[in-house]
């Protein structure tokens, strides 16, 4: 600490010196004592940003201690268990305190984990589960490339991933560990969710039940509602980005890299747009011809055949996208709900709403959602379902969800739904899950010989600072609950004690009636001229987008 004091010090006298205006010599010319150039200037800027986050967190570190050991000793007491108990309780807390200490003192490397079985490619990376060589315990690595997120200007979303995952310490949202970095790559250590995601689940059953869709939606609800709370904005919600836990209950990830932003590069879309959004194939002569209208069988096994390609490649998928984002005329927390709407059609349908060969397509007809918004008769929606995904599918000033999250959990599809004990119950879906490293709920990836990497090694800070590591100060980060592991605690009895009995998913909901056959309702009434969307995203005090900033 002492080291680090001097360097503030000896910064601090060379910031100083930086500041003052240079004396010329008499002759009126400058000397060969050059003014730093600006290389300099932001590497020490960027030194002082990490000494004072240092000495910020070590403050902290301090009055997070304090904390921990009230709040132990307050649930201690409620819990009613022996003196002795407490006390061996209490020895183990303190030990498990020093073991975190020591913890943030090294500087953690992709190097103390062994690398396992890939689970995830993503535009920017790659997700793995991965072994802490010294504790034994599994996690998730996800590893982005820095260039790559450098040359997609998405540097700000992924600090923005760091903090909500840091932040929100939430059921509905995957945990993080730690973050750190080295040369080439991010890191984030996550708890690692061995159900699988959503989009896998899918592709695997094509459709949901009543009763698992409306599991998953209203736990989704409960995800969104979380990160809201925080006054973040998803923007990005997507079946891939709902990951499941060995028990089958939803987390939400995947904060802040989002894709979306390449269609920036697509042609400016336009409500009025409609007659391009008409299914079209091209004959032997160049001319258009209309294709003919597929069942809704036929439109599954497409999308099943496209769903993997399309998550996968540069741009991602925009079907749950909403319209306000795509039209980029500014953003509110509706954008969620939209996505909502959208992954809950697909889940009892078997495709999204506006799915189409062409990523272009699928934007146009979500931008015209109005004509474009149809339940295909073989679905047999039952009328709540297909009423709550037209509130949640329409203009934002009339979408649900706006006034709060409180309006969509009253809607009578959930009718018998208990919020509060979603969580606590039996999941709808129980995945099957051997062991810690069992990865059979996720798709198998081909591994290239680079995949399994060698650490760039990462050198000590100031040799970090080159100018691309600039960029990335300040993602480092560890959680207490690294070591902070209930069951070596001795909280896992107490927990026991604390959990009552769980009912079963279905014993929450009422008894669904047979699905009736009706028409779609209507779509929400058309907006006026100008209500897509406020620019509510970009102003003080608002909600902070963990994606793009609308343009
Ligand atoms: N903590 C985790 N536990 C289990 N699987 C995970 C975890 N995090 C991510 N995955 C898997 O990896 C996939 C990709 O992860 P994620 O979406 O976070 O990566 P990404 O690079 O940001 O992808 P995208 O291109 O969708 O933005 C997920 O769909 C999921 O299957």
């Amino acid at each position: 600490m002492d080291s680090a004091r001097s360097w503030f010090t000896k910064l601090q006298t060379r910031e100083k010196s930086i500041g003052k205006k240079k004396e010329l010599p008499p002759n009126g010319k400058e000397g060969t004592d050059e003014a730093p150039s600006s290389a300099t200037k932001q590497r020490v800027a960027a030194a002082k940003q990490y000494i004072e986050k240092h000495y910020k967190e070590q403050m902290k570190n301090l009055q997070d201690r304090k904390e921990r050991r009230c709040s132990l000793e307050k649930k201690l007491a409620d819990a009613n268990v022996s003196e002795e108990e407490q006390h061996n309780i209490v020895k183990q807390f303190e030990k498990k305190e020093t073991e975190y200490m020591r913890m943030q003192r090294h500087k953690m490397s992709v190097d103390d984990f062994d690398l396992l079985t890939m689970i995830g490619k993503g535009a920017f990376g790659e997700v793995r589960v991965c072994r802490e060589k010294n504790t034994g315990n599994v996690y998730a690595m996800k590893k982005l490339r820095k260039s790559e997120m450098l040359r997609r200007g998405q540097v700000e979303h992924v600090k923005a991933e760091r903090n909500l995952l840091a932040e929100v310490d939430h059921h509905c949202i995957v945990k993080l560990y730690c973050s750190f970095q080295d040369s080439e790559y991010l890191y984030l250590i996550m708890e690692y969710l061995p159900g699988g995601d959503m989009m896998t689940l899918l592709m695997r059953k094509d459709t949901l039940t009543e009763d698992e869709a409306r599991f998953y939606v209203g736990e989704t609800v409960l995800a969104i509602e979380a990160i809201h709370r925080h006054n973040y904005i998803h923007r990005d919600i997507k079946p891939d980005n709902l990951l499941l836990d060995r028990h089958g209950h939803l987390r939400l990830s995947d904060f802040g890299l989002c894709k979306p932003l390449d269609y920036s590069n697509f042609p400016d879309l336009n409500e009025k747009d409609v007659t391009s959004t008409k299914p079209q194939s091209t004959n032997g002569d160049g001319r258009q011809q209309s294709m003919p209208k597929r069942t809704q069988q036929e439109q599954l096994e497409h999308w099943q055949k496209n769903r993997r390609t399309l998550a996968y490649s540069t741009v991602g998928t925009p079907d749950y996208i909403a319209p306000e984002v795509l039209l980029k005329k500014g953003y509110g927390m509706e954008c969620d709900w939209w996505s909502l709407g959208a992954i809950m059609y697909e889940m009892l349908v078997g495709y999204p709403p506006f799915y189409s060969d062409e990523p272009m397509t699928t934007c146009r007809k979500i931008v015209n959602w109005r004509t474009h918004l149809k339940f295909p008769e073989e679905a047999r929606l039952m009328t709540d379902a297909k009423d709550l995904i037209s509130k949640l599918l329409c203009n934002v000033d009339q979408r649900l969800g706006t006034k709060g999250a409180e309006e969509i959990k009253e809607h009578s599809w959930f009718s018998g739904v208990e919020w509060d004990k979603l969580y606590e119950i039996e999941a709808a879906y129980q995945p099957q899950v051997t062991d810690e490293l069992d990865t059979q709920n996720f798709e198998k990836f081909e591994e290239s010989s680079d995949n399994i990497q060698c650490s760039a090694k990462a050198g000590p800070w100031r040799k970090m600072l080159s100018s691309k590591d600039l960029n990335f100060v300040g993602y480092t980060y560890k959680n207490f609950e690294l070591v902070n592991d209930p069951e070596v605690l001795g909280m896992a009895e107490l927990k026991k004690k604390e959990k009552a009995k769980r009912p079963s998913a279905k014993s929450l909901f009422d008894s669904s009636p047979d699905a009736e056959e009706q028409p779609a309702p209507a779509p929400a009434p058309a907006p006026a001229e100008n209500d897509e969307g406020s620019t509510r995203s970009t102003e003080p005090d608002m909600p902070r987008s963990l994606s793009a900033p609308s343009t």
